[in-house]
């Protein structure tokens, strides 16, 4: 795919700043630098150079220019990198002067990596990726990301494509050779089946990859146990600020508060919720313990601040709270978030649990198109490996192949890709 029209956008931060960069990409980018620069400098090498507008050779800026000839770049066309000073008025003024030559315009959010896209250089995996990388708040997120981005996961859906091919195949070449004599080769067929085992068993062990909506939301921590426990008290402490009002009246917390928090370079959701009671004569109340289960229904962690025999669930981590004050021969984790003791241990607890839900290092998260995709993908191996009928198999292997061009965005449908770049920033 070919545009005519070529693009540009301020790709660094919003001036002022020490330096701004312009970029520009499509056809047009030569013509425009030509016309800026006054010469085309040689490709990949920084120089600098005195920008004229072209309609009153009037200086705009001397700026460090860097000229990209296609295919070769990120978005597989022309561009040029204008190292701009990162002024306001001189943004402006090279905007201007850009947006005035012919062919050119402003670039729509995310136009600059659905070129990329488009013209092949980077897969829908990679895009992802990279929007979660630009959204990157901790170390985890970022190295993460990175691998989606360096195409780690794109690379195993390519064996994937490649040994699907293989197998599909043998499968064709088998069901030629049993037309003629109507009996398939025995080790042709044992042969097929082994390979999608093979295959079955790579692809399902992505299945318990880390989720990356949990990764960039948050582990979930749900606070939760009878009024007054003091479920508020410690999760102001576990955040460090007073994000919930604390009082002596049980019932204080009646919604649910959901605080993130990042911890030594992992995110985590806390949410305080209301005291859970059988019976209460406040509707509000009422409707706030409803809203704790289902928070806790939601939850990848539990903290419990009740009575050992009412665990929500088996995994979730019973704490003794307020020890400062109450006689301490509570089971569990015992802990005062008024004098902080013991805050350090749940706080070491807390760490250990999101590293099993988290990827660690050198292992990607997935989203949920992803896992979803991974998922069918292993439902036709599955089905494929089951079949009696060879002519099934192949069937069910060419439908494998198409959710793997699915999942690289090959075929992938026009809105959702639309709504994945209308997320990104101008400029990238
Ligand atoms: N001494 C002491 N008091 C605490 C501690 N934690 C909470 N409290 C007190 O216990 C009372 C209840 O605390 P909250 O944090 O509001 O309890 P809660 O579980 O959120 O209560 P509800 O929202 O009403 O369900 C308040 O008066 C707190 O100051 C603690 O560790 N030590
Ligand atoms: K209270
Ligand atoms: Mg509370």
């Amino acid at each position: 795919m070919t545009r005519r029209d070529s693009i540009f956008a301020l790709s660094s931060g919003a001036p002022p700043a020490g330096i701004g960069v312009i970029r520009v990409s499509g056809p047009q980018t030569r013509p425009a630098l030509l016309a800026l620069a006054g010469r085309v400098p040689p490709a990949r090498q920084a120089s600098l150079a005195l920008l004229r507008d072209p309609q009153d050779a009037m200086p705009l800026d001397r700026a460090l220019i860097l000229w990209l000839p296609g295919p070769a770049t990120v978005t597989g066309e022309d561009m040029v990198e204008l190292h701009c000073h990162g002024g306001r008025a001189v943004i402006a003024a090279v905007e201007a002067a850009l947006g005035a030559m012919p062919g050119l315009r402003r670039a729509e959010p995310g136009e600059f990596t659905r070129r990329a896209f488009d013209h092949g250089r980077m897969d829908l995996n990679a895009v992802e990726g990279l929007s979660d990388l630009l959204a990157a708040e901790t170390q985890s997120q970022r190295r993460a990301a990175l691998l989606m981005v360096e195409g780690h996961f794109s690379r195993r859906i390519d064996q994937w494509r490649r040994a699907l091919l293989d197998l599909s195949a043998m499968a064709e070449a088998a069901l030629d050779f049993s037309d003629e004599d109507d009996v398939p080769d025995a080790a042709i067929e044992a042969r097929i089946g082994d390979g999608i085992a093979a295959l079955a068993a790579d692809v399902g062990a992505l299945l318990d990859a880390p989720s990356a909506e949990r990764l960039r939301d948050g582990v979930r921590v749900v606070l939760a146990g009878p009024p007054n426990a003091g479920k508020s008290t410690l999760l102001n402490a576990l955040v460090g600020r007073e994000a919930a009002i604390v009082s002596d009246i049980a019932g204080t917390t009646r919604d649910r508060i959901e605080v993130p928090a990042a911890i030594d370079g992992v995110a985590f959701l806390f949410t305080d919720t209301a005291g859970l009671r059988e019976e209460t004569g406040d509707a509000i109340e009422a409707i706030g313990i409803d809203r704790a289960r289902a928070a806790l229904d939601a939850a990848d962690i539990i903290l419990w601040l009740g009575e050992p025999d009412a665990l929500p669930r088996a995994d979730a981590i019973l704490v003794a709270a307020q020890s400062d004050r109450v006689a301490d021969d509570r089971p569990g984790l015992s802990l005062s978030a008024r004098t902080g003791e013991g805050m350090a241990a749940l706080v070491a607890l807390l760490q250990q649990r999101a590293r099993a839900l988290l990827p660690g290092e050198g292992d990607y998260a997935l989203h949920r198109r992803q896992r979803d995709l991974v998922g069918q993908l292993l439902d036709h191996l599955h089905a494929a490996r089951a079949a009696r009928d060879l002519l099934v198999t192949a069937e069910e292997l060419r439908l494998g192949r198409s959710v793997v061009d699915s999942l690289t965005g090959q075929a992938g449908t026009e809105d959702m890709l639309d709504r994945l770049f209308s997320g990104f920033c101008i400029g990238k």
